[in-house]
């Protein structure tokens, strides 16, 4: 690879743990090789717009907390195999970088991993998976799966987008009235149809079945998710009893962020044929 332009700096905020620093006219970000996962991104003149732990641990094999954790192949808990780590291998190992671009209005990245024994060991198909980040005054992820192998492949996934928020008391999630959700908070599994906006009132857990844009609004702050690739939207908050069992987040932290994600959840598995491809694609703006 060429070397980066100068608005990204490497940086190794742990041992053998490095870490892209971005400071760019558009925006300032943190993107971690590990897990091609985008920690932090402030568009110029606004605030932060992604949550990320001050308490993270960063160390291979532990997901960041906050962010976007690219989880893949699989969401939440394996399908047969709980013994299997919760949303797949993507968000726990180091992906290499393979382009760095300063765009002009945007920086874009490219991550790259490719089925290799430790991957297998988890999960026994042929892979590439590709991450290409943009940033700049918004932000879009997208994952690309391609499947290198001789059968096809089903796979789940998120991007699960930490949004900070000031206090989730003020927060309304809009675009998914009138659609069905599965409430799975707390380990139960309960269908609802969602009646207006979503507010969070203690632990929520739903995965929507949606295609289209989530809104957030928190006061005057209004964030869009767009989505592409995408059949579920997934409304995670861990209420105070849970955020305290976490272990990587300040107790009272679940007051600061709601996950919108962009996702594809059991229920809306995709099938990757061999030679073929699935893109899951987000794109976070403002206003
Ligand atoms: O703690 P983890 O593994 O990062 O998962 C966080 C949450 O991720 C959400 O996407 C799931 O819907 C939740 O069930 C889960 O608790």
């Amino acid at each position: 690879m060429i070397a980066p332009p100068a608005c990204i700096r490497l940086t190794y905020p742990a041992t053998d743990y490095p870490v892209l620093e971005i400071d760019h006219p558009s925006c300032r970000a943190r993107v971690a090789l590990h897990g091609a996962h985008v920690m932090e991104w402030q568009p110029a003149g606004h605030a932060p717009v992604l949550y990320c732990s001050p308490e993270t641990v960063l160390r291979e094999g532990k997901a960041i907390r906050g962010g976007i954790p690219i989880c893949w192949p699989w969401f939440n808990a394996h399908p047969t195999d709980p013994s299997k780590p919760a949303h797949g291998i993507a968000r726990t190992r180091f992906w290499e970088l393979t382009d760095s671009q300063d765009g002009g209005e945007s920086v874009e990245l490219r991550f790259e991993l490719r089925s290799d024994e430790k991957a297998r060991a988890i999960w026994d198909q042929e892979f590439h998976a590709i991450v290409e980040i943009r940033l700049g005054a918004e932000l879009q992820v997208s994952l690309i799966s391609h499947n290198t192998g001789s059968t096809a492949f089903r796979e789940t996934g998120a991007l699960h987008t930490y949004l900070a928020v000031d206090d989730i008391a003020n927060v309304k999630v809009a675009g998914l009235e009138g659609l069905a959700f599965v409430e799975t908070a707390g380990g139960k599994r309960e269908n609802g149809m969602q009646e207006g906006e979503v507010r969070i009132e203690g632990e929520v857990d739903r995965i929507y079945a949606s295609t289209s844009t989530a809104t957030l609004r928190n006061g005057a702050r209004t964030i869009r998710v767009h989505k592409h690739g995408s059949a579920s939207t997934i409304v995670w908050n861990p209420g105070p009893e849970k955020a305290a069992k976490l272990g990587d987040m300040p107790a009272e932290d679940f007051r600061r962020f709601v996950c919108v994600e962009t996702a594809n959840a059991p229920g809306a598995e995709i099938t990757v044929a061999p030679g073929e491809r699935h893109v899951l694609r987000t794109r976070i703006a403002l206003g």
